[in-house]
């Protein structure tokens, strides 16, 4: 479990980030911060790995403050997944995916066949193994990203908005991907996004931020669309905005639900 507590962040130049924000993120669960640009998402997940301290409170792992625990080896073992995927330029894939196991000693052998298990997991080609990442598309980049994330067995996965560069149809099959990881690996993962969809469709947990880091709501999806807590969340999810009015269309193939924009939303799936 990841509990942050009481943590507040204000940086040198006085800007105040994060405004006494309390949150506990269970462990082999998915915990969304959602919220727009600005509201201090990534000063909190960057909290969890140290690449920034709280001005005061505490973040726990477990029983552990993180303060107590130097940087470097705690990046070691906490998984980061940045937007764009942040791979190095020079190196093969096989070589970016294994960077962390290299650096933790484990022999260079291993730590390739590793990152080739990987790579299958997150759905690359054996055959992209020698490429370098600029030979890949922007989606095969983030699939990489992902298989880094993952290559030192982490307990804890921190994604900031790690499928935020890509086309639409792209980033729903990185997402299905990510579905399907979660449902092996039961990682602690804290994921980062602006966008709404994206953390309902992803979160066990989500959490709707204000500026400053303020919870406006945290939940389960179907909690926070059943029951938004005030008018913030209710924009912010599109309701009353006709974004998320959703009708009914009937079509030769079945029906078909579609936005207020007329927007194909889905396909309506009869329960049982
Ligand atoms: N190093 C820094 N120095 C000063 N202010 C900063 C620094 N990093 C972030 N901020 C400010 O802190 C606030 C929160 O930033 P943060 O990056 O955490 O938000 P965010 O919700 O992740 O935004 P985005 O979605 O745009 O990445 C913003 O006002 C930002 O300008």
């Amino acid at each position: 479990m990841i509990r942050f507590q009481d943590v507040c962040k204000s940086y040198p130049d006085g800007t105040e980030a994060v405004r006494d924000f309390t949150l506990e993120a269970p462990t082999g669960k998915t915990t969304v911060l959602v919220g727009s640009s600005g509201c201090g998402k990534t000063t909190l997940l960057r909290m969890v790995n140290r690449m920034v301290d709280p001005t005061s409170g505490a973040v726990w792992i477990d029983d552990e403050n993180v303060a107590d625990v130097p940087p470097v080896p705690l990046r070691r073992r906490i998984g980061y997944v940045m937007q764009n995927a942040g791979l190095l330029p020079h190196r093969k894939v096989i070589d970016n995916i294994a960077t962390v196991p290299l650096l933790n000693g484990v022999p260079k052998a291993q730590a390739h066949a590793r990152a080739a298990e990987l790579m299958e997991l997150v759905g690359l080609e054996a055959r992209q193994a020698n490429r370098y990442p600029d030979q890949l598309s922007g989606g095969q980049q983030q699939r990489v990203g992902v298989a880094r994330g993952l290559a030192a067995d982490p307990n804890i996965l921190l994604m900031d908005e790690p499928f935020g560069a890509v086309d639409p149809l792209v980033r729903a099959d990185l997402q299905a991907e990510l579905l399907r990881i979660q449902r092996e690996l039961e990682k602690t993962i804290v994921f980062v996004t602006h966008d709404i969809a994206e953390a309902l469709a992803l979160g066990d947990q989500i959490v709707i931020l204000a500026k400053g880091a303020r919870i406006a709501q945290a939940g389960t999806p179907q909690q926070v669309v059943a029951e938004p807590a005030d008018d913030f969340v209710a924009d912010f999810l599109g309701l009353g905005r006709g974004t998320l009015d959703l009708h009914l269309r009937e079509t030769p193939t079945g029906t078909l639900v579609v936005d207020g924009h007329g927007r194909p939303a889905g396909r309506l799936v009869e329960p049982g």
